[in-house]
């Protein structure tokens, strides 16, 4: 492998990374990365490890089987995390409950995953003058200032009421009876827990905030990998939709905007931030594609477009269908309207642009589901009416 260097043309040397939650969504494909294009070695610590699989099994079968190791644990009650983040160089939280279904039906989850569960890992990494690459997200921003202005105001379309500004937006929330803000409102507070540590105690940190990063892996389909009355995030209800031949769910209208980064594309961001630590610590940095900007009812007439072209299939007559948040969610639910992540900063710091349109990364990741899932599925679907 060639020798590395990082943006400022220096050699980087091999660390040793202890990844909480590396058995997830975006772990795995940063251990994918890692694995095949770094010399880096990951301590992969989560309750599950199905979605690195295939970087673990047959054990010593790959390149880089001695360049990771997963440790089953769970960092709510496991006195091993502390010794293993005095392991590494680095640690990457990743660890949380962060699908939206579940913010205002489980809060008191929501908020000890969020916040609680990770204060020994900012202490430990504090303590042990270690570096901490925390994962937050773009719910901390909450609601746009515009969303306040009457419907018609020609503020509205001036970028300062609602691009979201690292260093700049206000976070804006929903009352406490909305539990929506759980997870938002357990992520902020974590931020300012850790930016805090960094003034007082010196910890050298760097905060990441994904604006939905979507791609292959991500969640669940329900009642095939996952449970069967579980919710996870849009694009997995809208892959299991579309898989099933059903419509697909728009919830209050469909009109909450979103902008989606294809999960490759991010992963580059994250990789500079592990090799660039001079450039990254102590920053807050916005991860997004601000280019791919849609509303729910766009994203879903496109991936229903999408899946009939890379499936073969005739979509529905009737794609979608409306739905309430009460119905949908539950009462508690609350919505961000619109999503757009300002990138003066990760620019500037690691000169990072995201490159995949929304229709190809659409493409990508349905092919994935479609060859993953749609023969289980049949079977599935087939099962009841055999019994
Ligand atoms: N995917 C996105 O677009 C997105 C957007 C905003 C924020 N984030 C944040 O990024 C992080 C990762 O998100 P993801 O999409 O990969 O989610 P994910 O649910 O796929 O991954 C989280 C992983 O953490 C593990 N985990 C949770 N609690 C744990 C515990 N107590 N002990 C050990 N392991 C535990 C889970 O088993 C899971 O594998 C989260 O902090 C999330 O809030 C993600
Ligand atoms: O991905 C992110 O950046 C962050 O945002 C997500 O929040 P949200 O975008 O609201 O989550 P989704 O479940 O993906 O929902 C997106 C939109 O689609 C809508 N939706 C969802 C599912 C569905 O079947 N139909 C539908 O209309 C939701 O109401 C919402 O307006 C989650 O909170 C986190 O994963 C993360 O922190």
């Amino acid at each position: 492998m060639a020798a590395r260097v990082d943006l400022d043309g220096k050699p980087i040397k091999p660390l040793t990374i202890c990844m909480i939650g590396a058995g997830g969504f975006i772990g795995s494909h940063l251990c994918e990365k890692l694995m095949a294009e770094t010399p880096h070695k990951v301590l992969a610590l989560d309750v599950y490890s199905d979605k690195i699989k295939h970087l673990l099994e047959p054990a010593g079968a790959h390149p880089w089987s001695d360049r990771i190791q997963f440790h089953r644990l769970n960092i709510k009650n496991d006195s091993r995390l502390e010794g293993l983040i005095k392991m590494s160089d680095l640690t990457i939280n990743l660890a949380a409950i962060c699908t939206p279904a579940d913010y205002n039906t489980r809060p008191l989850d929501t908020i000890y995953s969020n916040f609680i569960d990770a204060l020994p890992v900012v202490k430990y990494c504090s303590e042990n003058n270690k570096r901490l690459i925390h994962f937050s997200t773009c719910e901390v921003y909450g609601k746009t200032i515009g969303s306040f202005l009457p419907k018609d105001s020609p503020l509205r379309k001036e970028p300062e009421y609602f691009v979201l500004k690292e260093d700049e937006s206000p976070c804006i929330f929903g009352p406490i009876e909305k539990q929506r803000w759980s997870y938002a409102c357990a992520k902020q507070l974590i931020e300012r827990l850790i930016y805090a540590e960094g003034a007082e105690n010196g910890l050298e940190f760097t905060i990441v905030r994904p604006f939905n990063w979507i791609g292959p892996r991500m969640d669940f389909i329900p009642g095939i990998d996952g449970p069967s009355e579980g919710v996870p995030r849009v694009l997995a209800c809208f892959s299991n939709n579309l898989l099933r031949h059903e419509p697909l769910k728009l919830v209050d209208g469909g009109v909450s905007q979103r902008t989606f980064v294809y999960i490759k594309d991010a992963i580059e961001a994250v990789m500079l931030m592990i090799e660039n630590p001079a450039r990254a610590n102590g920053h807050i940095f916005n991860v997004g594609n601000p280019n791919n900007e849609v509303t729910v009812r766009q994203l879903a007439e496109m991936m229903t477009d999408v899946y009939s072209k890379v499936s073969g299939e005739p979509s529905l007559e009737e794609p979608t269908v409306d739905v309430s948040s009460q119905e949908f969610y539950g009462a508690g639910y609350d919505d961000s309207d619109k999503r757009i992540p300002d990138m003066t900063i990760i620019n500037k710091q690691l000169g990072w642009d995201p490159k995949t349109s929304l229709w190809d990364l659409l493409e990508s990741t349905l092919t994935y589901q479609h060859r993953t899932y749609a023969e289980a599925m049949k079977q599935a679907i087939a099962k009841p009416a055999a019994n």
